[in-house]
């Protein structure tokens, strides 16, 4: 089997350099590659690759994430995150290829408090979460042989994320404010890339129906917090492994969101429903604690 992997430097992509190299052959592109064209925003140079290539399974891990600033660059996010992964399907189709996407909690408005299922109604209040619910949009209209994850609050122990800047901050400055009403799970890119392995080697097996597994799942860490009670748990753990860091942060005051100002709108409801990703591929999911202490134990 060949796969083409999109955006191998990101915290998903990197993690999937590892998980899916025992199924195949895998031709891993970032935007700077030089061999073939791995620059989402180069959508002929992308339908070449793939071309090219002739993989069997695309996975496509390369995104415009940066939610802030994605606000006062709508087009660009359009371009990476809606156009590029309907020009995948595209070529996908033209193959028979399978092609594997990641999208969002950032779909959804964030209203109630029940976890999203996958036939909820996608509302996004963000630049960055409409721009991603038209690349899923895309992928449906253009391929049938798809399978969408939607994750939340991905980290890793390499990359930009939550887990990173609160470390940073709690070694600035001596109180931090932090969002209290905003709900969801801190889920591992390596949890990601695991599922992701796992689910592909289903999608592709021989047995018969597999056909039917394609299609949208929600895959997030077990259980659910706030990111103050994110903050928390991990500074707190921190301090136990590395008693002696400089973290000068005494004080973790929880805020509501409209006390901590940002570009973008974020949902406070971002529970993912997993029942049916776990059903479908006879997955267990872990605890969020528990991936939450291994990369902190990495990155300590
Ligand atoms: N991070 C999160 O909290 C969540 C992420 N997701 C989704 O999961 C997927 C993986 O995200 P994650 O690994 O966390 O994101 P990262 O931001 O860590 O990685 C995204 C990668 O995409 C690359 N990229 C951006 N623009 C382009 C482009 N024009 N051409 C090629 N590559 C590009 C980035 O490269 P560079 O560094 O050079 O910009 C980076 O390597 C994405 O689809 C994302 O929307 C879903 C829920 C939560
Ligand atoms: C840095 C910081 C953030 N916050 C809040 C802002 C926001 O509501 C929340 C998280 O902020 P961040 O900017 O780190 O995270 P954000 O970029 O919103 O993370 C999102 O990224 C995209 C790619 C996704 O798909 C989402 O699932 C989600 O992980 O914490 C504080 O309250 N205090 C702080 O000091
Ligand atoms: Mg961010």
């Amino acid at each position: 089997m060949k796969l083409l992997l999109l955006g191998r430097n990101g915290q998903v992509g990197w993690e999937l350099q590892r998980s899916l190299s025992v199924l195949g052959e895998v031709v891993a592109l970032d935007r700077g590659s030089s061999n073939h064209c791995g620059d989402l925003s180069n959508l002929e140079g992308l339908a070449r690759t793939v071309r090219e290539v002739r993989p069997d399974v695309i996975v496509n891990a390369a995104a415009y994430t940066a939610v802030d600033r994605a606000e006062s660059e709508p087009e660009l996010a359009r371009l990476v995150n809606a156009a590029a992964p309907g020009v995948l399907a595209q070529e996908a189709r033209q193959l028979g290829a399978l092609l594997v996407h990641y999208s969002t909690d950032y779909v959804f408005d964030g209203s109630g408090s029940r976890p999203w299922t996958e036939t909820d109604v996608p509302a996004p209040l963000s630049v960055y979460g409409s721009t991603k619910l038209d690349g899923e949009r895309a992928i449906a209209a253009h391929c049938e042989r798809h399978l969408i994850l939607r994750t939340s609050w991905v980290y890793a122990a390499r990359g930009g994320n939550f887990i990173r800047t609160m470390l940073r901050l709690a070694q600035e400055r001596e109180r931090l404010t932090v969002v209290d009403d905003q709900y969801g799970a801190p889920t591992s890119a390596e949890l990601v890339a695991d599922v992701t392995a796992h689910a592909i080697r289903q999608l592709t097996a021989p047995a018969a129906g597999r056909a039917g597994l394609a299609g949208i799942y929600h895959l997030a860490a077990a259980g659910e917090t706030t990111w103050h009670g994110y903050a928390s748990h991990l500074l707190g753990e921190a301090r136990r492994l590395r008693p002696e860091l400089p973290l000068k942060a005494t004080d973790i005051a929880p805020v509501p969101s409209e006390a901590f100002v940002t570009a973008a709108r974020r949902p406070r409801n971002s529970r993912l429903d997993t029942a049916k990703l776990r059903e479908a591929f006879g997955l267990a999911l872990p605890p969020w604690k528990q991936g939450v202490d291994r990369i902190l134990a990495e990155i300590l």
